[in-house]
């Protein structure tokens, strides 16, 4: 491709990426493998909970006619503990010792805590008068069978769970997790944990991609470091296709080098190229296309650049698979506290420190230094300072967008 071909716009690219994508099927996953999963279907409760009036307190269980008049003594005429309901029915001066959770019996229709009674043998005192009704929770206090209590898209958490699982949903409809196979590549490159060779470094790429992967709801394949050699490259890339992965990212070898392979390999094995070459900095070289039923998309290999594009375009990408908002990075503004110079044809994405006052108040502070190379200061990155293709100079004090890491 020639050196000055157009760049494509961030939001064109993006919109390109996602026009055909559409959310995955639906699987039923047990309740304890749903944790952060997407609920497929709107879930309705095929129980009422609770499904009898229930006693709130442990105490007795009484007729509020009983007890208008206190002290009132009455005949203890047997025991409902949780689980165990009293079959028979409380009449006029008797009571049933109950507890937390057990059905109030027949006949009674308020419960007196244990702490305002006192009790000789079968005798009960109840020392204070209760309102009508008190602690007892009516049936379906909580929710009715039929009741629809979560909705689809819904990402599946401690609360949803324990809600699923109270409604007796044992197995839940959710939506396919996306399968994204990651390919390293590069002669330069060894796994961590291993010993790099005088002219090599270690992979890092892979760890956070990986990761980011995982926290949007997809599956990671890792097809670990291909070398620089098209046979072997174009080996990995047919294993991610024969898994099926919905997603293949390339890491590296994105560019315009004699040892940028990724594109003719992948052209070799089929793919269609969507685009090449965003207006974006960093995260030029960015290639997008697919293969058969596998989107691909080549992140450039500079560590900070593979992020930011996986931000940018791994992220909705999965969202759409998943049949989530939020396809969009969302834009927060924030005071900037430097100048900030006139900007080139280039989307810039400036790392920066954020601080956040008690106000809620958003400051960003750029770092210097913007290599592409440099996870130290991503990692310590707060925001990304967004600065559209020929933003005019930004004076010290003025509001940017931004997007918060
Ligand atoms: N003549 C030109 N050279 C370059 C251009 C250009 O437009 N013309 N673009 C530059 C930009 S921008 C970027 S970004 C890089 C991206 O290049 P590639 O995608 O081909 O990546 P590589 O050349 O393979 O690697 C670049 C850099 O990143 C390191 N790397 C690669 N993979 C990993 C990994 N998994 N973990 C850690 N580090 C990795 C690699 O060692 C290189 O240092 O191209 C510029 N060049
Ligand atoms: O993505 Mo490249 O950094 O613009 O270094």
């Amino acid at each position: 491709m020639a050196g000055n071909a157009p760049l494509i716009p961030v939001s064109e690219a993006l919109e390109r990426l996602l026009k055909d994508v559409h959310p995955l099927g639906r699987e039923n996953v047990p309740l304890s493998a749903a944790n952060g999963r997407i609920l497929a279907l709107d879930l309705a409760s095929k129980r009422t909970q609770p499904p009898f009036a229930a006693s709130a307190m442990d105490g007795y269980a009484v007729r509020h006619a009983d007890v208008i008049e206190v002290p009132a003594t009455l005949t203890l005429i047997g025991e409902a503990p949780a689980g165990h309901g009293f079959t028979g029915t409380v009449q006029k001066g008797e009571t049933v010792r109950i507890f937390t959770g057990a059905p109030v019996p027949k006949g009674a229709d308020t419960v007196v805590i244990q702490e305002n009674t006192g009790r000789e043998g079968s005798q009960v005192t109840v020392l204070e008068a209760p309102k009508p009704g008190a602690n007892i929770r009516a049936p379906g206090l909580d929710f009715a069978e039929g009741d629809l209590l979560l909705s689809a898209r819904t990402r599946l958490d401690y609360r949803s769970l324990s809600l699923a699982a109270a409604m007796n949903h044992a197995v839940l409809p959710v939506q396919r997790k996306p399968l994204v196979a990651v390919l390293a590549t590069g002669d330069e490159l060894v796994t961590p944990g291993g010993e790099p060779g005088p002219d090599q470094i270690i992979a890092s790429n892979h760890a956070g991609i990986a990761a980011m992967v995982e926290d949007c709801g997809g599956a990671v394949l890792d097809l670990g470091i291909s070398p620089d050699d098209v046979g072997i490259m174009a080996s990995h890339v047919r294993r991610a296709v024969e898994a099926k992965a919905d997603v293949l990212v390339t890491l590296g070898g994105a560019s315009v080098g004699d040892h940028d392979l990724v594109q003719d390999v992948l052209g070799g094995e089929g793919m269609e190229l969507a685009f090449w070459k965003i207006a974006m900095r960093p995260g030029k070289p960015l290639m997008a296309g697919h293969l058969g039923g596998t989107k691909v998309l080549g992140l450039p290999g500079n560590p900070v650049s593979s992020i930011v594009c996986a931000l940018l375009f791994l992220k909705p990408l999965l969202a759409k698979m998943l049949n989530q908002p939020g396809q969009n990075e969302r834009l927060l503004e924030a005071m900037v506290t430097a100048d900030l110079r006139e900007n080139d044809r280039r989307q810039d994405y400036i790392r920066a420190l954020l601080s956040e006052d008690a106000d809620g108040r958003l400051t960003v502070s750029p770092f210097p230094t913007q290599d592409s190379s440099m996870l130290s200061l991503l990692a310590r990155a707060g925001a990304l300072i967004v600065r559209p293709p020929h933003a005019p100079a930004a004076k010290s004090g003025d509001r940017v967008p931004i997007v918060r890491l």
